[in-house]
């Protein structure tokens, strides 16, 4: 299968809903009619579909060779997929309503009428030439770049250029690569990601399956494919969370060091206890503690949460949780934006952000976070100044949510059954600090709680 480099989406999809409008899949239809090719499905269709056409339309010019004006779509076994036919077709309908285009070095040069390139730098002017087409992000993909150690790919999103480096992997298991990272891209695009972090968790996944299959012998010919259930048929763990579990925000330990000195107790042995008792992920919110003890305290209940398999965020500071690695933060809405947040800290850690209002809850996802926490939902004395949402408040900001809602605010073993007795499916549980913290016996107080949660949620699902 070829690499078509070519997805539709946000704007398209309705800012990322992976359903595409009739009237985009009718002048698709058009497109790939005046290119001869016949379009299998109609109607509405996800976004991974229409990648799969696409990639069909160019399996209809399987060409070996070069056409008189140069090949248009190359694969990476060197197969000429589409000739200079449609190269028109291309730029002037497909290219401008694509959110982001792909093409391997090839297709680049070829679609920018035979320019050469051999260096990253040329690499970077294709991206904007490219862009200058009308999408609004290009990546180049240098897998085919001569005399370099790394594959360096490039990221043009019509202001900033990122240089996407990892390690060149020897196989000869590669075919399919570009089908497979469209598509990734395609698929975390329709999960709210970014335009930059789908980038780079496609290529993650691609690196992951190249290197997982270098060593495999697939079917016949020069290329093999490589192995796209490699985490099913592998379990691949790296010690900490690949990817956020909406589950793991069932039990949501927040903590404060003045409860717990208070107790008489360590930060340590409190998170310690709060695991034990069943807390699915832990905070670490520490509201006058200096940056070298924040650290130094983090970099302990890392230690705690990761030997549990426990994810560890940390409040605010974004700083804190890169300089100890911690699984991801959760910022309020007057913090470091999640946008911003989430350039810093990639596409895989955690980032969960306070919403109060149903608008905040769309932006959320926007911005690329991956939950939202929801309140106060009652009054709380943690807090100071906390607007209360009741549960009417809850419910409206879970129902404008697509992200996944953690209710927080005064939540304890009394009325966290009603919280989650609420029925809205996208809530997936509490956080508390003084329900645990501020109490005698944390591991019996979470123990408790989870029991309660555990009823509460038997009833609704
Ligand atoms: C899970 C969760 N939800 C909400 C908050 C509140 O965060 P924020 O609005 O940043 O307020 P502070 O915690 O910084 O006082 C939270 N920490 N965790
Ligand atoms: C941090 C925070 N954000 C909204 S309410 C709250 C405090 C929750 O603390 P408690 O569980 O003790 O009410």
């Amino acid at each position: 299968m070829a690499s078509c480099g070519i997805l539709f989406s946000s704007s398209i999809f309705n800012k990322g809903v992976n359903i595409v409008p009739q009237d985009f899949v009718e002048q698709l239809k058009s497109v790939l009619s005046d290119m001869q090719v016949d379009v299998v499905k109609t109607g509405l269709l996800p976004s991974i579909d229409i990648v799969k056409i696409l990639n069909q339309s160019l399996r209809k010019f399987p060409v070996r060779g070069s056409f008189g004006g140069g090949p248009v779509m190359v694969s990476t076994s060197g197969d000429v997929l589409a000739g200079p036919s449609i190269l028109s077709s291309f730029r002037e309908e497909l290219l401008p309503m694509a959110d982001i285009v792909t093409p391997n070095i090839k297709e680049a040069s070829a679609l920018l009428g035979g320019m050469p390139l051999e260096t990253v730098a040329d690499m970077c002017s294709a991206a904007k030439l490219l862009h200058a087409i009308g999408p609004r992000n290009i990546l180049v993909k240098g897998g085919d770049l001569p005399d370099s150690l790394d594959a360096v790919d490039i990221f043009f999103d019509g202001k900033d250029y990122h240089e996407l480096r990892s390690p060149r992997i020897k196989t000869r298991n590669t075919h399919g690569t570009g089908c497979t990272l469209a598509s990734c891209i395609a698929a975390e695009l329709a999960k709210g990601s970014s335009m930059l972090s789908a980038v780079k968790v496609a290529k993650r996944y691609v690196e992951t399956a190249l290197e997982y299959s270098k060593d495999i012998f697939i079917g016949n010919g020069r290329q093999g494919p490589f192995d796209h259930l490699l985490r099913l048929t592998n379990s691949i763990c790296s010690g900490r969370q690949q990817t956020f579990n909406p589950s793991d925000l069932f039990l949501y330990a927040v903590t404060d060091s003045q409860m717990n000195k208070k107790w008489g107790r360590s930060m340590v042995d409190a998170i310690k206890a709060a695991i034990e008792g069943g807390a699915t992920i832990v905070q670490l919110r520490e509201k006058d503690a200096e940056t070298r003890e924040f650290l130094d305290m983090a970099k302990a209940c890392l230690e705690i949460c990761r030997s549990h398999g426990v994810p560890l965020l940390i409040d605010d500071r974004v700083d804190v949780a890169l300089a100890c690695d911690a699984d991801g933060v959760h910022v309020g809405q007057s913090d470091m934006p999640v946008r911003i947040a989430r350039a810093l800290l990639g596409p895989e850690k955690i980032i969960g952000v306070s919403c109060k209002t149903p608008e905040q809850a769309q932006q959320a996802w926007i911005d690329g976070a991956d939950y939202i926490g929801c309140g106060g939902v009652y009054p709380t004395n943690t807090k100071a100044n906390n607007p209360t949402l009741g549960l009417d408040g809850l419910k409206a900001v879970c129902i404008a949510s697509k992200l996944p809602v953690v209710a927080i605010g005064g939540i304890n073993a009394s009325n966290a059954g009603s919280v989650m007795e609420t029925g809205v499916s996208n809530l997936e549980g509490v956080a508390v600090v003084s329900a645990l913290f501020d109490k005698e016996s944390v591991l019996a107080e979470t123990r408790n709680l989870h029991a309660i949660l555990t009823e509460a949620a038997s009833q609704v699902k």
